[in-house]
């Protein structure tokens, strides 16, 4: 299901895609993942090298904890399912997550910088397939958790029907909402 159906092309980067290099902001100050304002969040800011995919470090501290000194498994997929979110915002259309499956592959110690990267193996109509890894200490260092996804795409109303539209409106001038 995390899988693109044969043929699927990876996708090209959106004419509108930060320019390679560029930081990316958070798509809402309040998520738990990337929100600036939010207390206990994770705080994930992120780039991407080439407008297709999103590199991010997260370092994981005593909030994170599940056994002591290792970080919880869940905390760990939700830093997956937010740099996978961030890599498909790229293409300029809202999705959500339908589908993420997770591969803890080792433990993560306390004070370990995780090296985040996730990308898109393909778009079919409203479904965009994706995965994530977080490597341990270096961009090149072991693989510690490995995670596959796949995100529906949505109309901007469905933040709206199921959120809180002015929050949207506030933060998203460049999307109608309601209109
Ligand atoms: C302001 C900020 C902006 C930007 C905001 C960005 C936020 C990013 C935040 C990080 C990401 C998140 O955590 S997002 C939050 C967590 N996720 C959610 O809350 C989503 C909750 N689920 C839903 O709202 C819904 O189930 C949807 C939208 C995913 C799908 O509902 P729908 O629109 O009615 O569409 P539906 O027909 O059911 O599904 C469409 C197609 O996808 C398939 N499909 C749907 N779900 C699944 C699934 N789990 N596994 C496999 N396949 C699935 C269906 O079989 C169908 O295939 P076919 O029959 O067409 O072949």
């Amino acid at each position: 299901m995390t899988t693109p159906p044969s043929g699927t092309e990876p996708p090209k980067p959106h004419p509108d895609a930060p320019a390679p290099g560029s930081a990316l902001g958070t798509h809402y100050s309040g998520c738990f993942g990337c929100g600036v304002d939010h207390p206990t969040g994770l705080h994930i800011s992120a780039f991407t090298p080439d407008g297709l995919s999103v590199e991010a470090e997260f370092v994981v501290g005593e909030p994170h904890q599940g056994a002591p000194l290792l970080a919880h498994g869940g905390v760990l997929a939700t830093a997956m399912d937010e740099v996978i979110g961030m890599s498909v915002w790229l293409f300029r259309k809202p999705y959500v997550t339908g589908r993420l499956e997770t591969d803890f592959l080792l433990p993560v110690p306390v004070g370990t910088t995780l090296h985040l990267r996730a990308w898109c193996n393909g778009i079919s109509g409203r479904k965009a397939y994706l995965e994530a890894e977080g490597r341990i200490g270096a961009p090149d260092g072991p693989v510690a958790v490995r995670a596959a996804a796949l995100f529906i795409e949505v109309e901007m109303e469905h933040f709206a029907r199921h959120g809180d539209a002015e929050a949207i409106t506030a933060e998203h001038h460049d999307f109608e909402v309601n209109p």
